[in-house]
């Protein structure tokens, strides 16, 4: 009688929906946002206790603590948990360059960010020994911040200028002491408008400060197979290519806007390169980093 009794509302309830999808391409799209957000929490929450088992969990020692997860091998738990989301999503990514992560010591690596999506890319190439910045509120995203937090994700207050200058030097020190690699995505937010926003400089003040190589990582346009204003979701090619390092040995605080524009210029250009687009209007680059 029970089971009877769900049958008859489950099965019209899947049957409106998979109509309901079927019809509206909002809805959809939507629909596959959602799954892989659910994808996510439901990967973080299990993923977690793993992490925690192996490591022991984060200490309290803000940056002994980038030490400790990258001394585990909890970046490559993760690492390969999300590397496998592609196959769901039919996502694949051509990579070229990748031996220019083989440099001595510690570096910072930019790169393009576009979307939610981007964590896929990320975890595609992630070096080994590498951390990344992110902003505070990603820490309450239920188990996905969990497992940020354990990964060693450094949070930063995007509000106050001073606290983040000041969790970026501290990543220096233990850059250099610990020898970890930093991912930052110099945008400062996603950018889906195929074309890459204005840079921050904290990225390049880092790599002075600390005298280690930038290397800029740049991502193809998302927008033939992933784009919110046309509901669209679909399966698709990124092309990825990892440029060689930018070194910053002998450089000052003076030279941090010529070093942060020609990352901009260099990446732009990749970037319009592997999306197979042409510049933006007026042809120039109207978004040297201010
Ligand atoms: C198992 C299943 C798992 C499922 C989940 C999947 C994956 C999870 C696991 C891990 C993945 C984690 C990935 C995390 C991604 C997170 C992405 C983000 O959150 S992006 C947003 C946050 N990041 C950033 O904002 C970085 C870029 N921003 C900057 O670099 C900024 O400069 C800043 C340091 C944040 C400061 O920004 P603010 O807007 O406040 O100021 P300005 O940039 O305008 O700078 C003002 C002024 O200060 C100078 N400046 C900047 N930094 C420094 C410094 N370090 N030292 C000295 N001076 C500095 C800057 O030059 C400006 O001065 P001037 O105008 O004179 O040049
Ligand atoms: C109990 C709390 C429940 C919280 C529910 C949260 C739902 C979202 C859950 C999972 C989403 C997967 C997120 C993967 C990590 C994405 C990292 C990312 O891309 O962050 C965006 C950030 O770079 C810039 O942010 P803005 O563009 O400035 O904005």
């Amino acid at each position: 009688m029970e089971s009877g009794g769900l049958l008859l509302w489950a099965l019209p309830s899947a049957l409106l929906l998979a109509l309901l999808l079927q019809l509206s391409p909002r809805l959809r799209f939507r629909a596959k946002v959602l799954s892989y957000c659910a994808l996510c929490l439901m990967a973080s929450a299990l993923t977690a206790p793993a992490c925690l088992l192996w490591n022991g969990g984060r200490t309290v020692e803000n940056m002994r603590l980038v030490c400790l997860i990258c001394l585990c091998p909890v970046h490559r738990i993760i690492k390969n948990v999300v590397r496998s989301f592609k196959y769901l999503y039919g996502l694949r990514f051509d990579v070229k360059g990748l031996e220019h992560f083989q440099v001595e010591g510690p570096c910072v690596i930019v790169s393009n960010h576009q979307s939610v999506l981007d964590m896929m890319g990320l975890m595609e190439i992630l070096p080994d020994r590498c951390v990344q910045i992110g902003k505070r509120e990603l820490l309450y995203f239920g188990s996905v911040g969990l497992i940020m937090y354990l990964g060693g994700v450094i949070f930063i207050n995007r509000k106050s200028t001073s606290n983040a200058k000041s969790v970026m030097s501290g990543v220096g020190q233990a850059m250099t002491t610990d020898n970890v690699k930093v991912w930052i995505y110099p945008e400062g937010t996603r950018n889906g408008n195929g074309d890459l926003l204005p840079f921050k400089k904290g990225a390049f003040h880092l790599a002075i400060q600390t005298q280690v190589p930038v290397i800029p990582v740049v991502y193809s346009s998302f927008t033939t197979f992933y784009n919110p204003e046309k509901n669209l979701f679909t399966s698709g090619r990124i092309r990825v290519e990892v440029l060689p390092p930018i070194h910053t040995s002998g450089m000052t605080a003076t030279d941090v806007t010529e070093l942060c524009d020609t990352c901009y210029t260099t990446m732009r250009e990749t970037f319009f390169r592997l999306s197979g687009t042409a510049r933006r209007v007026n042809g120039s680059t109207p978004h040297l980093a201010q």
